[in-house]
């Protein structure tokens, strides 16, 4: 079976259709030019509704099996913002390390990079990764993080992942 990845665009006007999405499409782009395993992706759009999202992020992980979960949106200090704070409550454990490392390299393109809260943690095996909502911050936060991730993912007892070298190169230390 393919390895399976969610994608999931948290914004009240994408999910109401006032902007169409974009966020999502990019790191639908973005997972297609970095990985050489085998991969399908389960997409969701949704508005920025706590329930929704912990719904959301439970599903694609607890019944569709995804190995990874990638979020856009939601992240900054809008009092709507709450993907974090959903994301935190389906996480028994949080990796602080993957927002710290996005919110330093962030700030080399926007000073308001320190306004995201995003956060990742696992879900048993899954992982579950925060980016902001515009759409291009996936990539510039993907660059930064994404080489940690198929280990990542493999240490929680997911499935094993490999990336196109020429484009990212994942890293696994020496055993
Ligand atoms: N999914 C998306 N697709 C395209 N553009 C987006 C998306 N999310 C955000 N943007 C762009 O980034 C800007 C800032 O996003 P903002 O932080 O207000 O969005 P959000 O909180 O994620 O979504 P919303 O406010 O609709 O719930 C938006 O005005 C829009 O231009
Ligand atoms: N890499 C990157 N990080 C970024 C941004 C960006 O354009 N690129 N935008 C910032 C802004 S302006 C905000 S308000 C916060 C939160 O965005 P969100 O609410 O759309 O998730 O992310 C920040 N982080």
């Amino acid at each position: 079976m393919n390895a399976r990845i969610g994608i999931v665009t948290i914004s009240d006007r994408a999910s109401t259709g006032v902007y169409e999405d974009l966020s999502g499409p990019a790191i639908r782009d973005t997972l297609q030019a970095y990985l050489s395993t085998p991969w399908e992706p389960v997409v969701r759009l949704i508005p920025d509704e706590q329930p929704i999202i912990e719904a959301t992020l439970r599903a694609l992980v607890d019944e569709a099996h995804c190995c990874l979960v990638l979020t856009t949106g939601g992240t900054g200090p809008s009092p709507r913002d709450v993907t974090p704070e959903a994301t935190r409550a389906v996480c028994p454990r949080i990796l602080d390390g993957f927002g710290e490392r996005m919110r330093a390299v962030s700030l080399q393109y926007v000073p308001t990079a320190i306004l995201s809260r995003q956060i990742a943690g696992l879900r048993g095996a899954s992982l579950i990764v925060n980016l902001p909502g515009r759409p291009r911050a996936i990539r510039e936060c993907l660059d930064a993080v994404f080489p940690a991730i198929p280990y990542c993912i493999e240490l929680a007892g997911g499935p094993f992942l490999d990336t196109d070298p020429a484009v990212i190169q994942a890293f696994r230390p020496p055993r």
